[in-house]
């Protein structure tokens, strides 16, 4: 169960000559609830991501985690996290043992203690059997979950994952998630995530939908579908006729393709619908409210554009055996 605040954000704000990243942010995250964060390209998300890490300093505000404020005391907020970027970060010329034992180093994780806690690491990310062979040999899939080991080493309390199953095939997505919860279960932890799929929002404890540097809405995924979602018909008319007919009927409606999609505004509307047209459409859904509906209405984009696709090209080229895997 999510507990008391463990990341606090009052009046955060950052810039970047004339453009404004970040707009006076407050956020509470809770211990141990995974939280999304959502937002088009250039939101803010990964400007948010880096001031919680201390790599960038804001303008303006606070933040703090764990109880300590990551501008004065740096190190300490430092401590608790663990992070998976969203560019490959492993150092591919080390082995996967290597890796996660420099980085336990780094953390001043107790050698007496570090076997363990690397061995228990890779037990999780299934990657036990791969501890002594180089970065470089491993595929995609298996580098972000060596990621994934690598950011909870040191017994971080936050992880946060930027993007962490962009680019990989849905099979590894899934595997990357079940990892998350299994570890969720084993102990206190909070995920905090930006992410491009909207499924993996579903499985969040609640979402933030941050717009242009500013937080547009943030609740539970069932509560942002009540709020800020609406029900829909999407139907195929037979002819050209029935379409005109269907779209001067509803002015709110909007062909989409072949189809027509008109939103529902109560519960006596779709049989009122197909009393009128049942026999001048071909196919008839009714679509329940959906995130990508919620971040569509808040945003005016869709939660997959154009640079998101890019980025994962890139990723899927490392994935063929690119410059990421060579
Ligand atoms: N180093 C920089 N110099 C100038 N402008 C920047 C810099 N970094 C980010 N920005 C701008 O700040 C805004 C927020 O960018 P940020 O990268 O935080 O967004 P994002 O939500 O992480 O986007 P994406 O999903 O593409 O990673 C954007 O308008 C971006 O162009």
């Amino acid at each position: 169960m999510p507990g008391a605040p463990i990341i606090e954000l009052r009046n955060l704000g950052k810039h970047y000559g004339n453009t404004v990243a970040l707009n006076d942010i407050n956020l509470d995250i809770l211990d141990n609830e995974a939280f999304a964060l959502l937002g088009p390209n250039g939101a803010g998300k990964t400007t948010l991501l880096h001031i919680l890490c201390s790599i960038l300093t804001p303008d303006t505000g606070t933040a703090i985690i764990a109880g300590f404020d990551v501008v004065r005391q740096p190190l300490k907020a430092r401590k608790h996290l663990g992070v998976v970027f969203q560019e490959p970060s492993l150092d591919d010329r080390l082995t996967v043992y290597e890796n996660l034992d420099f980085h336990c180093l780094i953390y001043q994780v107790p050698a007496r203690e570090r076997k363990a806690r690397i061995a228990d690491v890779l037990d999780l990310v299934e990657l036990s059997d791969w501890r002594d062979r180089l970065v470089r040999t491993l595929s995609s899939g298996m580098k972000r979950r060596l990621e994934i080991a690598r950011a909870l080493v040191h017994d971080s309390r936050i992880v946060f994952l930027d993007e962490p199953t962009v680019g990989l095939d849905v099979q590894s997505r899934a595997r990357i998630w079940d990892y998350l919860n299994e570890l969720r279960q084993r102990r206190r932890l909070t995920l905090v995530v930006t992410t491009h799929y909207i499924e993996e929002v579903e499985n969040c404890d609640r979402a933030c939908i941050i717009d242009q540097g500013q937080v547009m809405a943030i609740g539970t995924p069932t509560s942002l579908k009540a709020e800020y979602g609406h029900r829909s018909l999407r139907v195929i008319p037979i002819d050209d006729g029935a379409r005109r007919e269907i779209l001067a009927a509803y002015p709110e409606s909007i062909q989409y393709g072949d189809e027509v999609v008109i939103p529902v505004p109560d519960d006596q509307f779709a049989g009122a619908f197909l009393a009128r047209y049942g026999n001048r459409v071909g196919e008839f859904v009714l679509d329940t409210p959906s995130l990508e509906q919620v971040f569509l209405a808040l945003t005016g984009r869709a939660l997959r554009d154009k640079e998101a696709s890019g980025r994962e090209r890139t990723y899927a080229f490392g994935q063929r055996g690119g410059e990421h895997t060579r």
